[in-house]
């Protein structure tokens, strides 16, 4: 069974991830996990913040000569923003001066998470809280992807509108889905583009910020990963329970989702059809590739819904927890709109669901192994 934990404050040193359960002699190449890593770094609309990044993961274990191990996969990825927070962040040191952060954001973990946890400091609830932590998904993602792209799996995302704007976005062909590259704003229509770009700027000059809703496509998924025998081994309950995980994400839906309400059961179900050199096939997938929480082999298509960023510069009210008098939200440097990079990590999250559940479906200590399952399998 493959398994994940990641850890890290988002000022912190560094963030961490340890994988286990992942087979050996599966070949990793760093710079494609890099460059995922760059793209959940882009988009119009991002803070300060990725100006003082350039996330690069870095191994610690698991891996030797560019191979897996089928050993614990550790990484981390640093913080360079540490260097002006070391006063504030360090693990260690005792009798640091801090200034305490007690004006909870609404829409953020603030005020719960310092009641849960029992701080007067709300820096120890946001720093955790943050979605500076998805980098760590990301790099998980673009391990799982290497592994997954020997079975001819792969996935892409876009954004399918911000603050209401459509970006004209159309499913990416089979060619899109090979360019490397594939950016979540660059299949969009370029006019569409350009008008979500103004957007984002007006709203930033108001000093409030936008949220939006974005596709993921996954293809080449085998018939049969998921499983309907019991509520936890559903494939699209396991991939909504990732995606909501995401900071901010609001809506998981799948194929025609919520549409489907408002359709017929003729008009929604994919009709099922048989040839000699296709097999069985539909004409339709308004399913998004998910029958009885399990994959039917056609294309897996998940949307999801990102509320606008909650820490605003035109700051809400709220209540400091220390005095109890109403005061303005703190505003820490943020961003305005991150659908764009919330698709990247939407896409990371769905494929290292998928990769777990290839593994739990085939098993195998090493790539070897898997392959020869999958031959198996595959001529069933
Ligand atoms: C990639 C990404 C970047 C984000 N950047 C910010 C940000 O700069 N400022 C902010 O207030 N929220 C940001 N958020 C959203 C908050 O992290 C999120 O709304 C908050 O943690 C509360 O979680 P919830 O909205 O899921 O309840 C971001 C989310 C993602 C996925
Ligand atoms: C650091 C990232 O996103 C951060 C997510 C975030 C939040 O509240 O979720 C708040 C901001 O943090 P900061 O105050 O340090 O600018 C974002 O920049 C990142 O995506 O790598």
């Amino acid at each position: 069974m493959l398994r994940y934990l990641i850890g890290g404050e988002s000022h912190g040193p560094a963030l961490t991830g340890i994988i286990e359960g992942f087979p050996a002699n599966v070949g990793i190449d760093i710079n494609e996990i890099n460059r995922d890593l760059a793209r959940r770094q882009h988009g119009h609309g991002r803070g300060g913040r990725m100006k003082i990044e350039t996330d690069k993961v870095r191994f610690l274990s698991g891996l030797r000569g560019g191979k897996t191990l089928g050993s614990p996969i550790t990484f981390l990825i640093e913080n360079k923003d540490y260097e002006n927070w070391s006063d504030y962040m360090d693990p260690c040191q005792v009798d640091r001066e801090t200034k305490k952060v007690t004006a909870p954001r609404p829409g953020h973990a603030d005020l719960a998470g310092s009641i849960k946890y029992n701080f007067d400091d709300i820096r120890n609830v946001l720093e955790r809280s943050s979605a500076r932590e998805t980098a760590t998904r990301v790099a998980i993602g673009g391990i799982i992807r290497q592994f997954l792209k020997n079975f001819g799996i792969t996935a892409a995302c876009h954004v399918i509108h911000i603050g209401g704007i459509s970006s004209n976005a159309r499913v990416p062909s089979a060619d899109d889905l090979k360019k490397a590259e594939l950016s979540p704003v660059r299949v969009a229509d370029s006019a569409a583009e350009k008008q979500i770009i103004e957007l984002i700027d007006r709203t930033r000059e108001d000093g409030d910020s936008l949220g939006g809703v974005f596709e993921i496509v996954i293809t080449g998924v085998p018939v049969g990963l998921g499983s309907y025998v019991q509520w936890d081994r559903k494939l699209d309950a396991r991939l909504a329970y990732a995606l909501q995980s995401i900071q901010g994400i609001k809506g998981v839906a799948f194929g025609r989702g919520f549409d489907c309400a408002c359709q017929k059961g003729s008009e929604v179900q994919d009709e099922i059809y048989y040839s000699q050199e296709k097999g069985y096939y539909r004409r339709t997938n308004n399913a998004g590739g998910i029958e009885g929480g399990m994959s039917n082999g056609q294309t897996i298509v998940i949307r999801c819904a990102m509320k606008p960023i909650p820490t605003l510069y035109k700051p809400l009210q709220t209540v400091d927890i220390r005095t109890k008098q109403p005061c303005t939200a703190t505003v820490e440097r943020s961003d305005i709109c991150a659908v764009p990079a919330a698709a990247v990590v939407g896409e990371a999250v769905a494929l290292t669901v998928i990769g777990e559940e290839l593994l739990r479906k085939l098993g195998g200590d090493s790539m070897e192994e898997v392959r020869l399952r999958w031959k198996q399998w595959q001529s069933r």
